[in-house]
């Protein structure tokens, strides 16, 4: 392919327009401690634009190598594209973070919207590409791999294309694998990662120094927010060595704790899952006297996959995650919760996310923290807990025999391959990423906001985790379907009121001054919270 012209400055972007602005952020912990990376890590691009438009943009290799030459996108080349209409995505176009808006509303925060783009920075037999898996297993990852390879291949002419195994550290104690269209045919049609996966063993320098040695230029990592703190790290460390190589993130866990996106791949899959385990334990609780069923499912630090399996479900009575504290014993606490509505129904169904009532747990015996290989704190067995306390109340009691069923479905709802939803949702991820590298970004991760994929900063990936917000309306919706008390006391509410105002106006679309549903703590014990 011929080299035409010289790139312009960070395309579509007036160059009047562009502001480097510094914060006050500090650089992710495992930076290299160069002050060129740390100070990289310490800029954002932005761009701003009328009635309160801003663009967070994400980098470009011709931010640090402004005379790389482009290339008309062989895209426009492919019989399969020949007939659609505008395939080239306009270099203007923006992906707005909030789509609820009054008309004296600020436009806001908006992305650089994903897509091909008609000139490229990449020839296609130049492209070295490496793709790697990172963290737990989540249903999907081989269909990623599968699309980025063909994406690639079919669509970029990419025939160099390789896998590291194991993770980060494979990236400087392993060989890498070819992945070719024919290996990677079938892998969709399985759970897990062809290249394996693992946690800890972030090494940036002997990574960087990796990917210079190989000559990749083009690195695909696959991996949940500890994953993309290490990808941004990467970036940096890539940046300061000005290496022409475009670094993306593509995001994944089950857990959806990922803040921005709308939702991570394998989410779905998960929940869907879920309802085998749930239904389960319906079926047993309701052949039983007083029968219970107990089902725990995955959920560090927020509590999605059992607020929507509950929500999706409609078996459940009773649904406990991390975000929202509650109580066992006297007025209000679970234990009368579980004895009313055995009396009421003569069975029912709880789901515990696996985050949930860690503090209670850690009070009620001798506990010292640990962690697991890449410092995520490792978790108490809320499920057995629980079961045991409501064994041990009703053995109290007279007269009130209960059959208790613990189920623990955990690896099961991640180690299953993708549900067809999830399928196309992985092959758009895949492709996004790498029109978004092929058209010389980098710095970036890729996914979804409302509705529309988007090239959004690793800093705003990685500076908070998307939780359940306890006084939004989806939550309320849980509560009505449950008829569950929510557990809180007064002073919960405030708390949570005050740390969710902070989060509304990163996370959801509440307007400012909206309020809330759940308001004051008499509307909470015993009763759901309107919607
Ligand atoms: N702050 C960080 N800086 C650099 N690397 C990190 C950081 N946090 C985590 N990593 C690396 O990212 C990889 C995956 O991290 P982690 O085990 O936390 O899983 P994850 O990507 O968050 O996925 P999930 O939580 O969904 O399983 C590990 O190899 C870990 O060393
Ligand atoms: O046992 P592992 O592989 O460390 O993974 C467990 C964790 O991974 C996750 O599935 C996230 O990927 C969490 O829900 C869970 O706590
Ligand atoms: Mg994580």
């Amino acid at each position: 392919m011929e080299a035409v012209g010289v790139a312009p400055a960070p395309a579509g972007v007036p160059e009047k327009k562009l502001l480097e602005v510094k914060e006050s952020r500090k650089a992710a912990p495992a930076a290299p401690s160069t002050s060129m990376a740390a100070k990289w890590a310490m800029k954002k691009k932005l761009v701003g634009g009328d009635a309160g438009y801003v663009l967070e943009d994400v980098p470009h290799l011709t931010d640090y190598l402004p005379e790389l030459p482009t290339y008309p996108n062989p895209l426009q080349d492919n019989p399969a594209y020949s007939v659609v209409k505008q395939y080239f995505v306009n270099t203007d176009d923006t992906v707005t973070q909030k789509i609820v808006v009054h008309k004296t509303s600020a436009r806001g925060t908006h992305f650089r919207r994903a897509g091909p783009r008609q000139r490229v920075y990449f020839q296609s037999d130049e492209v070295n590409a490496a793709i790697v898996t990172c963290g737990g297993l989540c249903p999907g990852l081989n269909t990623v791999i599968r699309e980025l390879v063909c994406g690639l291949y079919d669509m970029y002419g990419v025939t160099s294309v390789v896998g590291i195994e194991g993770g980060y550290k494979g990236f400087y104690s392993r060989n890498t694998v070819a992945l070719t269209p024919k290996s990677v045919n079938d892998i969709h049609k399985r759970g897990g990662t062809v290249l394996g996966t693992s946690r800890g063993g972030h090494d940036t320098g002997k990574i960087v120094d990796s990917i210079k040695d190989r000559g990749i230029n083009q690195v695909y990592i696959i991996g949940g927010d500890g994953t993309q703190k290490g990808a941004s790290v990467i970036y940096e460390e890539v940046r300061r060595r000005g290496l022409k190589c475009s670094v993306v993130g593509v995001p994944k866990t089950i857990d959806n704790d990922i803040a921005v996106i709308d939702k991570s791949f394998g989410f779905d899959t998960a929940v869907e899952e879920a309802q085998r385990a749930i239904n389960a334990a319906h079926v047993e609780a309701e052949s039983a006297e007083n029968g219970i069923g107990v089902v725990k499912l995955m959920g560090r630090n927020s509590g999605f996959i059992a607020m929507y399996a509950t929500l999706a479900s409609r078996d459940v009575d009773c649904c406990l995650i991390p975000e929202s504290p509650f109580y066992l014993e006297g007025k209000g606490g679970l234990l009368e919760f579980i004895e009313k509505r055995l009396k009421d129904n003569g069975h029912m169904v709880i789901v515990v996310a696996e985050g949930a009532g860690q503090d209670l747990i850690a009070k009620s015996m001798n506990f010292v923290d640990t962690q697991d290989a890449s410092g995520n704190k490792l978790l108490l067995d809320v499920g057995l807990w629980l079961s045991q306390k409501i064994k041990d109340h009703f053995k109290k009691k007279r007269n009130f025999p209960i059959t208790l069923k613990y189920i623990d479905p955990t690896y099961m709802i991640r180690a299953v391959r993708s549900n067809a939803s999830d399928n196309v949702y992985c092959t758009l991820l895949a492709h996004s990423a790498l029109h978004g590298a092929m058209a010389g970004y980098t710095g970036f991760t890729v996914a979804p906001v409302n509705g529309r994929h988007a090239y959004i900063p690793f800093y705003r990936i990685t500076e908070k985790q998307n939780k359940v917000v306890i006084t939004d309306r989806m939550w309320a919706r849980v509560l009505c379907s449950t008829n569950q008390p929510c557990f809180l006391s007064h002073e919960d509410v405030e708390h949570l009121k005050h740390d969710d105002d902070e989060h509304h106006l990163h996370n959801t679309q509440l307007l400012e001054g909206e309020s809330s549903p759940v308001k004051d703590s008499s509307k909470c014990n015993g009763t759901a919270a309107p919607v």
